[in-house]
């Protein structure tokens, strides 16, 4: 299975949102990373072909996304961002509606529904209004909904936002339980979420990918560079100027600072575990 993006651009109008992207995915994982406004939404409306790009191709296993049209939409699930329910149906009537939309037979529906529902913790909840759901909740009704066509590839605008720590737990679960044999995409703005969810990071900075790797070869760039230290308030705005600085915690009378670089001379320095945001603060800020 094999999603490939080929020097792809898209403009609006005088605004070049996308430019040149080449990403190939296989099944995994993959979190577009990038501030607001870099092209993650374009990105993915192409990919679902809800949009179209305006120069470039699009290929699942070598044929054009678009000429493939219905045989493509019946392998993608979506879920847009700021996704809204209908809020006066139930669970099951909301999943009802998505699953005829998509072209399910109603024999296997019934049976689908059930098995998603379960799938997403919301099995006790099925006959309830939608309208009383929590945000989490109904997040992971808009996971139901993009997985009913059990697809190969699925897309997921900025998932987590919004979301308290538990309910980003369950929402990594879920998605690490599915990713098996799938392509997923999320688009996020959180690094953390990222590294809990994705195998590989694509960084997308003004329309142009600036990284796209295995999230444990970017880790691995840094390994041997991160160090913790305990400096006064001179010798931290020291290390600041000339170190990439990570964290830093206030403590009673010094400073606890992790930062990526040479090791910084002069102090008790600690060598710590690399993470994906030592890379990212210090390679892609
Ligand atoms: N329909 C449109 N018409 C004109 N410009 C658009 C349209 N959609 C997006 N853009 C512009 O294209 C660029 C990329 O937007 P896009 O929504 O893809 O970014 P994003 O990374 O998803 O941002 P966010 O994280 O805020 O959702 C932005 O400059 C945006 O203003």
């Amino acid at each position: 299975m094999e999603l490939k993006i080929e020097d792809l651009y898209k403009s609006y109008r005088n605004k070049e949102a996308l430019k040149n992207i080449n990403i190939t995915m296989k099944s995994g994982t993959y979190g577009l990373l990038g501030e607001n406004g870099a092209g993650k939404s374009t990105l993915m409306r192409i990919l679902t072909t809800i949009d179209f790009q305006t120069k470039g191709s699009v290929t699942f296993d070598g044929e054009d996304i678009v000429k493939l049209d219905e045989k493509y939409r019946e392998i993608i699930g979506y879920m847009p961002q700021d996704y809204n329910v209908f809020p006066s149906f139930t669970a099951k009537e909301f999943l009802e509606y998505m699953g005829t939309l998509k072209g399910i037979e109603k024999d296997k529906l019934d049976k689908r529904i059930l098995e998603v529902l379960k799938f997403v913790n919301l099995e006790d909840v099925a006959n309830k209004k939608v309208k009383s759901f929590s945000g989490g909740m109904k997040r992971r009704i808009g996971i139901a909904q993009a997985i009913l066509n059990d697809p190969k590839i699925l897309i997921f605008d900025e998932p987590t936002a919004g979301l308290d720590p538990k309910e980003r737990i369950r929402f990594s679960n879920i998605i690490s339980a599915m990713s098996k044999d799938k392509i997923v995409i999320l688009s996020t703005h959180i690094l953390s979420d990222i590294e809990a969810i994705a195998n590989d990071l694509i960084i997308i900075n003004k329309g142009e990918v600036v990284e796209s790797d295995n999230i444990d070869n970017l880790v691995e760039k840094v390994r041997g560079k991160v160090w913790e230290a305990l400096v006064n308030q001179e010798t931290f705005n020291k290390i600041s100027q000339d170190r990439k600085v990570i964290h830093r915690k206030q403590e009673r009378q010094s400073i606890r600072v992790r930062y990526v670089g040479e090791e910084y001379e002069g102090v008790i320095n600690k060598h710590l575990e690399p993470s994906l945001e030592d890379y990212y603060v210090s390679n892609c800020l």
